[in-house]
């Protein structure tokens, strides 16, 4: 998955660039945690809820009692038991965790990728771990989740400690298709979602007492895109699939301070069009996905 880790500030960091963890950036000053008014971090101001698939504005925020539709997401509660959860991070802890940017360590079974010069090399990945073979199975009794095929596993793991997150960012386009799929493990976390746009986001009012439908009889307000942040309650064994607006118009990120165990996340990914039936680079995606799919792998 990402671009190739090194250098970083010591041996206990993979950071590189502008990227920072606690152990090469050091403790927060006090001004910044006694100030949030000169610093502020950014806070959700609209929360996901998952039974209406609608962005809910925070009662504590100005946009308590307004809304809009957030389509793109996906999220199944307890998608694995507490002792497939176990099995599967002992198996994980059982290989080396490699370290990465912004505090994160990852493991990563896939295909070695140049996003940048978009290039990949097949040698080395010799599949998806055989723990994962039942959980990719369980993945396609959802519709959401039809003939979906992962060509890649990446595990992140995050620790309070090592102060580990992910900026906003989109994933890539070039190689990985439509669906994102990740399991939260080990402890709840929020997936915090932002958009760029300049142009303006249509606000609904909604009716909470009576039902979580959006009322199109009163007028809309406007306000910029780049104000809304929506949070994403992710649960303890959660499955969610970003797609549709959810991965193309909206950027995702882990702050640190949503972190407060560790938490290990297990992201699949599948090809894009060009990999896949009548693409330019169809052959490649076939070779990529049956070796992906005899889930003998080891991380590469
Ligand atoms: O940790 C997460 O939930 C998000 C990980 C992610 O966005 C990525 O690996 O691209
Ligand atoms: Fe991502």
């Amino acid at each position: 998955g990402e671009a190739v880790q090194g250098g970083g500030a010591g041996p206990a960091c993979g950071c590189k660039g502008i990227r920072r963890c606690l152990l090469c950036q050091g403790p927060a000053p006090c001004l910044i945690l006694l100030c949030p008014f000169l610093f502020p971090q950014k806070q959700g101001n609209f929360t996901y809820c998952p039974a209406a698939g609608l962005a809910v504005g925070n009662e504590c925020s100005e946009f308590a009692g307004w809304a809009f539709p957030f389509p793109g997401v996906f999220l199944l509660e307890e998608f694995i038991n507490p002792d497939e959860e176990s099995q599967m991070v002992q198996l994980m802890d059982q290989d080396d965790w490699k370290l990465s940017q912004s505090g994160r360590r990852k493991q990563d079974y896939g295909p070695k990728v140049n996003f940048k010069k978009k290039k990949l090399k097949v040698d080395g990945f010799i599949g998806l771990p055989s723990f994962s073979q039942e959980i990719v199975q369980r993945m396609k009794a959802h519709s959401a989740l039809e003939n979906f095929f992962p060509v890649e596993q990446c595990n992140l793991d995050y620790l309070p400690e090592r102060g580990s997150a992910i900026d906003p960012h989109f994933d890539d386009w070039w190689l990985w298709g439509e669906r994102l799929v990740s399991l939260n493990l080990l402890s709840k976390t929020v997936l915090s979602m932002s958009c760029d746009s300049e142009d303006s986001l249509q606000l609904f009012t909604h009716k909470p007492n009576n039902s979580w439908d959006i009322d199109h009889s009163s007028p809309p307000r406007l306000i910029p895109y780049k104000e809304v942040t929506v949070d994403i309650l992710l649960p303890r064994r959660s499955l969610i699939v970003l797609y549709g607006d959810a991965r193309y118009k909206w950027k995702h990120a882990i702050y640190r301070k949503h972190i407060e165990h560790r938490r290990i996340c297990v992201t699949f990914r599948e090809l894009s069009a060009e990999f896949t039936l009548g693409g330019k680079q169809e052959k490649l995606g076939k070779e990529l996905l049956e070796i992906a799919l005899t889930f003998q792998g080891k991380p590469v």
